[in-house]
Formats: structure tokens, C-alpha cells, sequence
């Protein structure tokens, strides 16, 4: 269970807050969409929920651990997996970048990591130099590193951006199967399309403040207003159709 109360954050120098009050919970296990426009503060919640950031003033809690002071375990706890590859990768191999999610002396390490891989279909690609991955080969490497430290809290930003369509298949079945894992997924898009209807449900940023947030039937009317565009079915006929 996550659970904010009267979360604010705002950055040094700013004088108004990238989050403002917000107050929200999601029980574990759920699929949330978290939707906004530009600079609508969804990083920065991420942030806060993966223990980069400490908040201003309210509190966060993350299953038993409550920022502000604990953002060590909440590290450990939540995986943030940022839209830009490259900025996460830090081995030269996908076998190298794989095992430093471990310590040198972890005698399962490598049977975990390629099992990893393999979930992934990056085992043929083992001793591959991790530039010359391709760039959906790269995320699905991110989010394969993430899941190997058992987060109780996956952080997905903009995980369908530059993907085809056969990866953005697989992107939607490894969220069905860590949804059916138990683990608890919010992801960030500015189009709801690809997701929305494996969403249980969406929390909704405008400006740093919380616009709704609950099951996705009972706000994506609203969302035209807060400047982010509906599901085409649900704009045609009020319903959520299975995307693929
Ligand atoms: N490091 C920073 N220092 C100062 N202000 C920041 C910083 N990062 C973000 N902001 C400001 O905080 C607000 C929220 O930004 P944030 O990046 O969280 O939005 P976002 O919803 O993730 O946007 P996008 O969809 O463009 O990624 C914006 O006004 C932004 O200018």
C-alpha cells in the first residue's frame, strides 16, 4: 500500500512547488496510470517515491517505510525505470550491467541474471556491448536490471516512447505478468492509449496539484481539461477497449 498525505515538494530555488498537497493511496498490487502534461509534476513524484527526492512537508509512505528519512530503504524498495536508456545503463555488456545489480561474491548471481534474460529475450544477446543494443532491446535491459532487485514498487516513465508495435506488445505483457507477480506499477504516459485499459487506476497531476485519481471510468471525462486526450473509444462511445 502506498499512501501520500498532504505531499509537497518543491525544488531549492523555486518559489512555487512541484507538488502541492497531493493525498492519494493505491493498494499494492495495483497497475496506476499517472498522467500530466509537461511540467505537470510527474517526475518529480517519482522522484519522491523512489527515494530521490525527500519531501518538502507531508508525508509518504511505501509499504512500512514513511519519507521523510527513510529514503535509503525506499531506494532499495523502488525501481524507477527512467525513459532515457542511457542514462541508466551502467555496464558495458548486458551480462555486466546485469550483474552489478549484484555483489561480486553472489555465487546465484549469474543463474538469476540470465534467467532474467531470458524472461526478456536478452540472453542471446549476453555478451553483447550494451551500445549495440537497440533501443528497445536497451529499455527492456533497464527494466530487466530493476526487477532484479525484487522491488515491492515499479516506476515505469514513458515506457511505450520509441517502441514499435511488437514492443509495445511486450511491454504490456511484462506489466500483465508483473501485475500477476503482485508487484505494484505505476507508470507515467502522455498517451493513455496503449495502457489505460490494463490500469486498475490513474492519479491525475495538473500544475503540481492532484486533479483525480480512482478507477479510469470516473475521470477520463474530465482529463480534455487538464489537457491530456482520452482513449479514442472512450472519446467515440464512453468505453475502454483492450488495445493490441
Ligand atoms: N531539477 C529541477 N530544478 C528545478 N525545477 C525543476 C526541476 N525538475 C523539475 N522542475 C520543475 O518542477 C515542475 C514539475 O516538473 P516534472 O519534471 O516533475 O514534470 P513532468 O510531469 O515529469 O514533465 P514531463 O512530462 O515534461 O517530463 C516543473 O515546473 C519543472 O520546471
Amino acid at each position: 500500500m502506498i499512501t501520500a498525505e498532504n505531499l509537497s515538494f518543491t525544488y531549492r530555488g523555486n518559489t512555487s512547488p512541484a507538488l502541492n498537497n497531493l493525498s492519494f493511496s493505491i493498494p499494492k498490487g495495483e497497475l496506476v496510470c499517472l498522467c500530466g502534461t509537461n511540467g505537470s509534476g510527474k517526475s518529480t513524484l517519482f522522484s519522491l517515491l523512489s527515494g530521490l527526492q525527500t519531501p518538502s512537508s507531508g508525508t509518504l509512505e511505501v509499504g512500512f517505510i514513511i519519507a521523510k528519512g527513510n529514503e535509503q530503504q525506499l531506494r532499495a524498495q523502488s525501481a524507477l525505470v527512467l525513459q532515457d536508456a542511457d542514462l541508466q545503463i551502467i555496464g558495458s555488456t548486458v551480462a555486466e550491467d546485469m550483474m552489478l545489480a549484484f555483489p561480486a561474491n553472489d555465487a546465484d548471481a549469474e543463474a538469476t541474471c540470465r534467467a532474467m534474460a531470458e524472461r526478456f529475450s536478452l540472453l542471446d544477446h549476453w555478451d553483447s556491448p550494451v551500445h549495440a543494443l537497440s533501443y528497445g532491446q536497451k529499455r527492456k535491459l533497464c527494466l530487466a536490471v530493476s526487477l532484479l532487485s525484487t522491488p515491492s514498487l515499479l516506476l515505469l516513465d514513458e515506457p511505450f516512447s520509441g517502441l514499435d508495435y511488437p514492443a509495445m506488445l511486450e511491454m504490456r505483457s511484462i506489466m500483465k505478468a508483473n501485475k500477476k507477480l503482485g508487484l505494484t506499477q505505476i507508470v507515467s504516459v502522455h498517451d493513455l492509449e496503449p495502457v489505460i485499459d490494463l490500469a486498475d487506476s490513474m492519479i491525475v497531476l495538473h500544475h503540481g496539484e492532484l486533479k483525480g485519481t480512482g478507477v479510469p471510468e470516473g475521470l477520463l471525462s474530465s482529463l480534455l481539461e487538464y489537457g491530456i486526450r482520452p482513449p479514442y473509444s472512450w472519446l467515440r462511445e464512453h468505453t475502454i477497449s483492450p488495445w493490441g
